[in-house]
């Protein structure tokens, strides 16, 4: 079975072409992502499929074998991918998600891939978390033996944003998993811890759901991003830095969310298991 791998600030991911292969079980999911036993990724981009209301379809699949809703750094390296093999041009076309349509630009296949992702939601019935209908602002829950003050949001997949003076890879990975697998989200949630720079830049450290510690996220991106400016912490134009890099975001009044950056290809692996 035959993978390109891409990395989009440091996120990286297979894309396997249906012509060249079924999408493995869970358990083949598992094995192929796993960085000691495996090839090694932050996930699988499964694509492109046939669609009825875009252009193509992509599925996303998390190291642990369950299936995303959306994938931000995914959505710009499967437009790599697909400028890559020449099925498209520096003209907009859409993507089907689980998580909805979203459309896309390449404006250049290296530096510069913009994906309009849609818009983020705080209703506890659509992202969603448990407990009566309201929007998830600033509530506090208990993790790991510590209260956490957290709003949560959706941009088709589901995310819990934790504000921080200063924002740490450790409290990533010592939280992050207890507030995944948290009871209040019935599908699980990523995790982000949020850091405000100034009013056009924020900071993330990334625990993703399924996946666990990333470089970067798009996704989360577009959630944290949308919680700043809920809170009034951050103007509509939002430079996001995380250890993989800075991702550009542009969030509209309604927030409706534009993320614009990098991908890389890293180059063509063949997966002949023995196990
Ligand atoms: N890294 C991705 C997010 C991938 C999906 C996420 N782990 C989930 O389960 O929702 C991104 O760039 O958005």
């Amino acid at each position: 079975m035959v993978f390109q791998k891409y990395h989009a600030l440091g996120n990286d991911y297979f894309v396997l072409d249906p012509s060249s292969g079924e999408l493995p079980d869970s358990k083949g999911i598992e094995l192929v992502c796993h960085r000691n036993f495996g090839l090694g990724s932050d996930g699988i981009l499964y694509g492109p499929l046939p669609s009825e209301v875009a252009d193509f379809r992509l599925r996303i699949l998390n190291p642990d074998g369950s299936e995303a809703e959306k994938s931000g750094n995914g959505l710009r390296i499967f437009c790599r991918y697909l400028h890559d093999r020449g099925e498209v041009t520096d003209r907009p076309f859409t993507v089907e998600t689980e998580g909805g349509v979203v459309s896309a630009c390449i404006h250049d296949a290296s530096e510069s891939i913009e994906v309009e992702m849609g818009k983020v939601s705080f209703s506890s019935q659509v992202i969603p978390v448990n407990g009566e209908e309201r929007e998830v602002i600033q509530e506090t829950l208990e993790a790991n033996g510590q209260k956490v003050e957290f709003s949560a949001a959706t941009i088709g997949n589901p995310h819990c944003v934790v504000l921080r003076d200063k924002v740490s890879e450790q409290e990533a990975r010592d939280l992050g998993p207890h507030l995944e697998n948290h009871p209040l989200f019935p599908n699980r949630t990523n995790v982000q811890f949020l850091e405000v720079i100034d009013r056009g830049n924020i900071r993330l450290e990334i625990w993703e759901r399924g996946a666990g510690y990333t470089l970067a996220s798009g996704s989360s991106s577009s959630a944290a991003a949308s919680v700043a400016r809920k809170l009034g912490l951050v103007d509509s134009d939002v430079t996001v830095h995380m250890p993989g890099g800075l991702l550009t975001l542009s969030i509209s009044d309604d927030f409706a969310v534009r993320m614009t950056g990098p991908v890389r290809l890293i180059g063509e692996l063949t997966w002949t298991p023995e196990d």
